[in-house]
């Protein structure tokens, strides 16, 4: 069966094909099913008008050639440019069946990219790229038939200046990272995918799956749905931000530990002004948020150290993020989450020994120095946890780039871990999609403190 979340690299996605190959299926039987599920979307987004294929020499030209076939039959006004002869036997065979003759040159309304899929190996040369372009200005409406041509698929990398965006991407038997990935993503226009019959593999990564939350047990009291302790530090708006998060979050009660004061905190927020290690001493608490505000100094360093010595679940984000070190999680048992974004990703890789990797190794890489879930934040926010497949959030809403808005995943997530009642990185995922969800709903130009006002509703969303 399908699966709409599994996202595969290149060579897994080819482990798939030979599967599927063994199993019985040909090159040609896979390329005629991607290429006629593909001219079902063209048809579609077509609606009679003409249509141009562009086609390159291997197997992604193939499918342009079936495309091309296909349309034909249906009625359609069929171009083909073909710059490069096809060199693999299945495109071979499918350009003789589709019989027609190529063009140097087509104008029209649909511009269908088969030039290259995962087999590109390195980025267009002169030529192709302004045969590209010029094709890509000639039409209205843009498809790339399983990948942009240009881009890397593992890596979501764009290896040409300029490359045309496209109105819709047709993923053909499985996601590739790269149609989930920046700064690829952003070319790609609508995404839908084509069965070939790959299936399920548990081992791979996949896009993070909507949850299901619950509403409060009926005997619950504020201490079953869980204590979440935030420490604050310089910046005390930054801790209030994602305590009050955390509030609307799931978790029955926040407090905040500071020694600064927060004259805007609200009633319900208790602040407590002692020494954090009598704080910390209370066995009631279920989870600890600590890094918003925290500042960078010794004091905030021997802060972080003392909270992860008490080996709580704890949640590290911003300034914690360029304080932590090796030492400090060495021995930990508790579940550790970090949620860094791509600056603090960094910061982390050095501390942590993962530098100079892709943006995935590192993820991979850094969750098992921490032992813990990494959340990598951004516009392709990842999620991963040591052994675990690493999980990709669905874009949320550009609008979240607003300062703060981290502050609010934080408390989010915080809050979840102390709900406690799936794995860390779950409730990662959780606390993610709150956070998307409620910036949907807050429309545009929000500020990270109207964000938190959407919250509930986003919460009731998932129940
Ligand atoms: N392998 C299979 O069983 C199937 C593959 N399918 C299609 O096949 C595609 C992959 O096919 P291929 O592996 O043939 O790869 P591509 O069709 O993406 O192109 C690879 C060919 O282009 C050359 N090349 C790579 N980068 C280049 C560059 N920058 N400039 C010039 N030449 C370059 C390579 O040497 C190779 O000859 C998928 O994206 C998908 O569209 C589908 O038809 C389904 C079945
Ligand atoms: N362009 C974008 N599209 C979608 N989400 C974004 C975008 N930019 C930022 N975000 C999200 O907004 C949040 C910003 O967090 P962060 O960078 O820590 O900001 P701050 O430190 O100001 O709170 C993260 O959850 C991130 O995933
Ligand atoms: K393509």
């Amino acid at each position: 069966m399908l699966s709409n979340r599994q996202i595969l690299t290149v060579a897994q996605m080819q482990a798939a094909e030979q599967a599927l190959i063994d199993e019985g299926e040909s090159v040609s039987s896979l390329m005629e099913k991607a290429g006629t599920g593909a001219a079902d979307w063209v048809w579609r987004m077509a609606a009679g008008r003409p249509v141009t294929v562009l086609c390159g020499p291997g197997n992604n030209g193939g499918d342009g050639y079936v495309i091309a076939r296909v349309l034909t039959e249906r009625g359609l006004k069929v171009s083909v440019v073909a710059p490069l002869e096809p060199k693999t036997d299945a495109a071979r065979k499918a350009r003789a069946a589709w019989g027609g003759e190529p063009v140097e040159h087509a104008t029209g309304s649909v511009f269908v990219d088969c030039l290259f899929g995962s087999g590109l190996t390195r980025g267009l040369d002169e030529g192709l790229e302004h045969l590209l372009l010029r094709l890509a200005r000639a039409h209205d409406l843009h498809i790339a038939v399983d990948l942009p041509s240009g881009i890397d698929a593992d890596s979501g990398e764009v290896l040409n200046d300029v490359l045309p965006i496209y109105d819709l991407t047709i993923a053909l038997g499985a996601w590739k990272f790269a149609h989930w990935m920046m700064p690829a993503m952003e070319m790609m226009g609508a995404r839908r995918l084509v069965d070939i019959g790959v299936g399920e593999d548990g081992e791979t990564a996949r896009l993070a799956r909507r949850p299901h939350l619950s509403p409060p047990e009926m005997d619950a009291h504020k201490y079953s749905r869980g204590l979440l302790g935030v420490i604050g530090g310089v910046m005390p708006g930054a801790s209030l931000l994602a305590a009050r998060a955390a509030m609307h979050g799931g978790a029955g009660y926040v407090k905040l530990f500071t020694t600064h004061p927060v004259p805007q905190a609200p009633a319900e927020l208790v602040v407590e002004h002692e020494s954090l290690s009598s704080l910390l001493a209370d066995d009631r608490l279920a989870a600890i948020l600590i890094g918003p505000g925290l500042g960078r100094d010794a004091d905030a360093h021997a802060k972080l150290a003392w909270t992860l010595g008490c080996d709580l679940p704890t949640v590290c984000d911003a300034d914690a993020l360029h304080l932590l070190e090796p030492v400090m999680v060495e021995g930990r048992t508790a579940p550790l989450i970090v949620t860094p974004h791509a600056g603090e990703l960094e910061a982390l890789g050095n501390n942590f020994g993962s530098v100079g990797l892709d943006r995935i190794d590192q993820l991979t890489e850094l969750a098992e120095a921490i032992e813990g879930v990494v959340v990598a934040k951004g516009p392709d926010t990842m999620i991963d946890a040591p052994g675990d497949p690493v999980l990709i959030m669905p874009p949320a809403t550009s609008w979240l780039s607003a300062a703060g808005t981290g502050d609010v995943l934080a408390g989010l997530i915080g809050s979840r871990l102390a709900v406690g009642s799936d794995s860390p990185s779950g409730h990662a995922v959780e606390a993610c999609w709150l956070h998307a969800e409620a910036a949907r709903l807050a429309g545009p130009a929000f500020t990270a403190g109207d964000l938190i006002d959407y919250i509930p509703a986003a919460y009731g969303n998932f129940l």
